[in-house]
């Protein structure tokens, strides 16, 4: 069921500034380390990136490689033992590294929702899907519980929920995946934030489930110009949804383009052998164009991340961390020694 939306107050004023020039999200120099056995390991280093109004932003790569890291240092939620180190970061130009405890519950799920990779962990098994609804709205200090209930059957029924009455007396384990992830869309779009973080939002769902989650995220940003940091392993999902992407190999962005400059000009040899990997999934191992070992995680320190298995490393690039090189139009730069002036766009 399409959604069906109707702008109202700061709603409409968001989707005539969508894709406008000030940017929403804005990420300078992160650096964030774990300490393991007396040693600070880093973990993100000298990511940068800005997200524009009404804007998805894809960060890929594979597992380890930082991606939910650099989420919960947006919200200020890293778990014990891991630490952002250094690095802005901004919300339509407002620095959030001073706020207090109460100014960081205030921004969470109202200006900045996260919607986590599994569901069902979101949820209490013991309580209803009303009672997360409505707890969520008052602690939000939204509603009476009144009104409060009647925007969760506004919402659900929005993200096209059948029967969202009875679906408010129903328990977690009576819904699937997908229904439970949209659930959690609802509950995010109620509180109206200004940016939706969703951490590889479909990973755990079935394959019909996941072309609807990712079908319903983009009528979100249609309907309601709100801006989306999409976090994935695949590349095919951020295809099908983000205007613009980085790549993230050992903790550092080795590429940012348009996505559709990304597919059709990827210059790092990470990007490509992503690439080459998807488009021989169903082939057997043996014809396929690249396979990409798992990363042990962590920055490198010293050379390239990716000189250990580069197809086309040289002694400078052990030597020294690549800087970024701007390629082409559009905001497309990439960190590698072995750009060639023609691969720019520029010879
Ligand atoms: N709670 C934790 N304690 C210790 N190390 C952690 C913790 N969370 C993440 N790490 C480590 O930090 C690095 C980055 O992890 P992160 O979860 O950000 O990667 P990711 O790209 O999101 O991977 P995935 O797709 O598997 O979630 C990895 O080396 C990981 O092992």
């Amino acid at each position: 069921m399409p959604l069906k939306l109707i702008y109202r107050g700061k709603r409409q004023e968001r989707t005539v500034t969508r894709m406008g020039k000030q940017p929403l999200l804005t990420i300078e120099d992160l650096q964030v380390v774990i300490t393991r056995k007396d040693k600070a390991v880093p973990v993100v280093q000298q990511l940068s990136l800005q997200i524009g109004q009404g804007e998805i932003f894809g960060l890929v790569g594979e597992s380890g490689c930082g991606k939910t890291l650099t989420c919960l240092s947006i919200l200020n939620l890293l778990p014990a033992g891991i630490v952002r180190t250094g690095g802005l970061i901004q919300l339509a130009g407002v620095s959030l590294n001073d706020l207090t405890a109460a100014q960081w519950r205030q921004l969470r799920g109202n200006r900045i929702a996260l919607i986590m990779q599994n569901p069902m962990s979101a949820f209490d098994a013991i309580r209803t899907i009303g009672d997360h609804f409505i707890e969520t709205l008052l602690a939000h200090g939204k509603t009476d519980r009144r009104a409060a209930k009647a925007t969760a059957i506004e919402y659900l029924a929005r993200v096209g929920l059948p029967e969202p009455g009875l679906l408010l007396r129903q328990y977690p384990f009576e819904l699937s995946g997908g229904m439970l992830q949209r659930v959690i869309i609802a509950i995010t779009l109620a509180q109206q934030p200004d940016l939706i973080i969703a951490d590889e939002p479909t990973t755990a769902l079935d394959a019909a489930s996941q072309v609807q989650i990712l079908d319903l995220l983009a009528a979100v940003r249609r309907e309601f110009g709100t801006s989306m940091l999409l976090i994935s392993h695949d590349l095919g999902v951020i295809a099908r949804l983000a205007d613009s992407v980085a790549v993230m190999y050992g903790g550092r962005i080795v590429e940012q383009a348009a996505v559709a400059e990304l597919f059709a000009q990827p210059l790092h040899p990470y990007t490509q052998s992503l690439l080459n990997a998807r488009n021989s999934i169903g082939l057997p191992r043996s014809q396929r164009l690249s396979f990409i070992a798992a990363n042990e995680g962590g920055c490198s320190t010293g050379g390239c991340g990716f000189s250990g298995r580069c197809p086309r490393v040289s002694p400078a690039c052990r030597a020294s961390l690549p800087g970024k090189v701007t390629a082409n139009a559009g905001g497309h730069w990439v960190r590698c020694l072995d750009i060639s002036a023609a691969q720019m766009g520029v010879g």
